[in-house]
């Protein structure tokens, strides 16, 4: 079989792709070059035994050199162990295969690029992350962590450019990937990339483990925040010395404090103290923010079944009328099916916690109540259109009024017969009195920690004790009704992004209930001296950098530049030193930055040679 058909596609943009080949494992059509890694080349292909969904994929093209059989034995057996993984945060790792020298890796296609660039987007806007959407993202990450952690999987790579986005989803590219091709060889290790992300430890080559990928996240943190590099220098060894003996960055002031903490945690230079993020998912602040989450994706799958249910009142089908149905249609409808389900369970819950409150109340009401404070936001002439804050935390029973009102006139143990309180996807629906509205800011401890959402918080001031008239009421005409752009947006949520944000909702709840699960030890191989493959991987980032740099600098500069840091780092001349002489050298000493790292690579090249021969 020929190495690759020889023939042209034209794309989709109609530019004539200039690679010639465009077939791989005749099944993967390249579509466009997508970009040039450190160790191979990347391009958009769409998949020809996939006719719907998702066929456009990834191809990732690793030069490798001869492997010999053992080690494309062992190759091929971790790509077979990497493609039964599923998290909604990892990239689906599809598919490998060699192609002589060429290695080749399959994966899912994220349209939305990286996190690199979409971070440098926002520094070029002046633009800032909210710290919910860090905060989310940051949930995500340590799940998809915590997952392959738990499989005894490292990244050894993990960093923005690797962390890609699709559709507000961040998912981790090359995981265990580095395990495929480089085995457990720590020095190979220190290969993968720049030095941004490195750990303190790995960095003074005591060992690749769990932890030091929760640094290099810990640096992604940082940069989400701050749009910066967590550990920055004009050279590479200034950016080593800062993350050897430098202290924790701090972040902009407009992060929490608690965020801070985190930061603070996963930069920890001793890896025995850094938590894991089996230790990190623990935390309560992370804890709430995946509990607001998942009711975030809850609301949107809510609203879903809200129309399911319209949909399903409105137009009874027929089998016929199923078979009339596009494809997409029938997909349509299976889903908002499914919300429905849904919709029943949620109802049942609701029902349990009502009874559960009234069950309470009872209790409470033989206990006396404690005070907590009261605001009245505003008053009506009317005595049912009081509109009232709880301000304090609080449980069912706990209320009293304070304020101008008589506070006889509220005091709950009058309240008791109507207040309605239950949950909607776990969220603290708001609590009324006859035709007073009381506005929850915080969330009852007897309902669990579910945050406060503005989206189930009507303006309307009436509703019906009884669940099931409440549900009712819930369903009338004006009532967050599903507008056109709603159904837009849930129609992208049936069609691709629903079962990445279910499979994420399931994984908070089992993190949730039980962080720290084990799964069957896939083993952690046997630390191994360098292999052809690892040779083979080195030289080629050497020879990208080489050829990065001659292109930012121009052969004769790089030369000169070259020369000089070699000596300057054999005799182990002053940072200072170094800057200065550079300046002399050069227009811009920080473009000098990749020669120190290419020097420090061949370094690297040098011991695994030695190690192999
Ligand atoms: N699954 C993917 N979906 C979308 N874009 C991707 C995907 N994988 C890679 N890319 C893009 O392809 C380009 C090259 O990626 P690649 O991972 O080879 O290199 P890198 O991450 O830039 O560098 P390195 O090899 O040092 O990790 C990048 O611009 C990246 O955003």
């Amino acid at each position: 079989m020929p190495k690759f058909q020889e023939q042209e596609v034209q794309p989709a943009s109609g530019q004539k792709l200039r690679h010639r080949a465009c077939l791989r494992a005749q099944r993967y059509c390249i579509q466009a070059k997508l970009g040039r890694g450190s160790f191979g080349t990347v391009f958009l292909v769409r998949d020809t035994e996939v006719a719907e969904g998702e066929y456009l994929k990834v191809l990732k093209e690793v030069p490798v050199g001869d492997l010999n059989p053992d080690e494309t034995m062992q190759v091929q057996t971790e790509a077979q162990l990497l493609a039964q993984l599923h998290h909604p945060s990892i990239l689906k790792f599809y598919n490998s295969f060699l192609e002589k020298d060429i290695f080749c890796i399959i994966t899912e296609y994220c349209e939305d690029g990286d996190l690199d660039c979409r971070l440098e987007e926002l520094r070029q806007a002046g633009a800032r992350l909210p710290e919910s959407q860090v905060a989310e993202w940051l949930v995500q990450l340590l799940l998809g962590v915590h997952y392959m952690h738990q499989r005894k999987i490292l990244h050894r790579d993990l960093k923005a450019k690797n962390i890609f986005l699709k559709k507000n989803i961040v998912k981790i590219g090359d995981f265990g990937v580095s395990r495929l091709l480089n085995g457990s060889c720590d020095l190979a290790t220190t290969f993968t990339g720049t030095p941004f992300y490195m750990s303190p430890e790995v960095l003074s080559h005591h060992g690749y483990n769990s932890k030091s990928d929760i640094w290099s996240l810990g640096c992604v943190l940082y940069e989400m925040c701050s749009l910066e590099r967590a550990f920055k220098g004009h050279s590479f060894l200034s950016v080593v010395m800062k993350i050897l003996e430098g202290p924790v960055p701090s972040l902009p002031q407009s992060y929490s404090k608690e965020l801070g903490a985190i930061l603070e945690g996963m930069l920890s230079k001793d890896p025995a103290v850094r938590p894991s993020a089996a230790d990190l998912l623990k935390m309560s602040c992370i804890e709430e923010n995946m509990q607001s989450i998942r009711l975030k994706i809850c609301s949107k799958a809510q609203k879903c079944e809200r129309h399911a249910g319209a949909m399903q009142k409105t137009v009874p089908l027929g089998h016929s009328d199923m078979q009339k149905m596009t494809p997409r249609e029938r997909m349509r409808l299976k889903k908002l099916q499914a919300a429905d389900e849904e919709a029943n369970r949620l109802k049942h819950l609701a029902e349990e916690k009502y009874e559960e409150n009234c069950r309470r109340m009872q209790e409470l009401r033989c206990l006396h109540f404690q005070k907590v404070s009261v605001d009245v936001l505003s008053e009506s002439t009317e005595a049912t259109g009081s509109h009232i804050t709880v301000q304090g935390g609080w449980s069912l029973g706990q209320l009293d009024v304070m304020g101008d009102q008589d506070p006889d006139a509220l005091r709950l143990s009058e309240l008791e017969g109507n207040v309605f309180c239950t949950t909607w996807f776990g969220v603290l629906q708001p609590i009324y009195y006859g035709c007073q509205c009381l506005s929850v800011r915080c969330i009852t401890e007897s309902l669990g920690t579910e945050a406060y959402h503005p989206e189930f918080y009507p303006t309307v001031t009436e509703i019906p004790v009884d669940p099931q008239k409440a549900e009712a009421y819930y369903n009338e005409d004006g009532f967050e009704s599903c507008s056109e752009e709603d159904d837009e947006a849930d129609e992208e949520l049936t069609s691709g992004q629903d079962s990445d944000l279910e499979a994420m909702v399931s994984y908070m709840k089992n993190i949730l209930g039980n962080p720290s699960t084990e799964v069957p030890d896939r083993g952690c191989p046997s630390p191994r001296t360098a292999t052809t493959l690892d040779c083979t991987m080195a030289e080629t980032r050497v020879q990208r950098i080489r050829e990065s740099i001659q292109r930012k600098l121009g052969a004769a500069e790089f030369q000169t530049v070259y020369k000089y840091l070699k000596q300057a780092r054999q005799q182990q001349e002053s940072e200072a030193q170094v800057w200065e002489n550079l300046g002399q050298l050069v227009d811009q000493p920080s473009n000098c930055f990749e020669v120190d790292q290419l020097l420090y690579c061949e370094d690297v090249l040098q011991k695994l040679r030695e190690g192999h021969a």
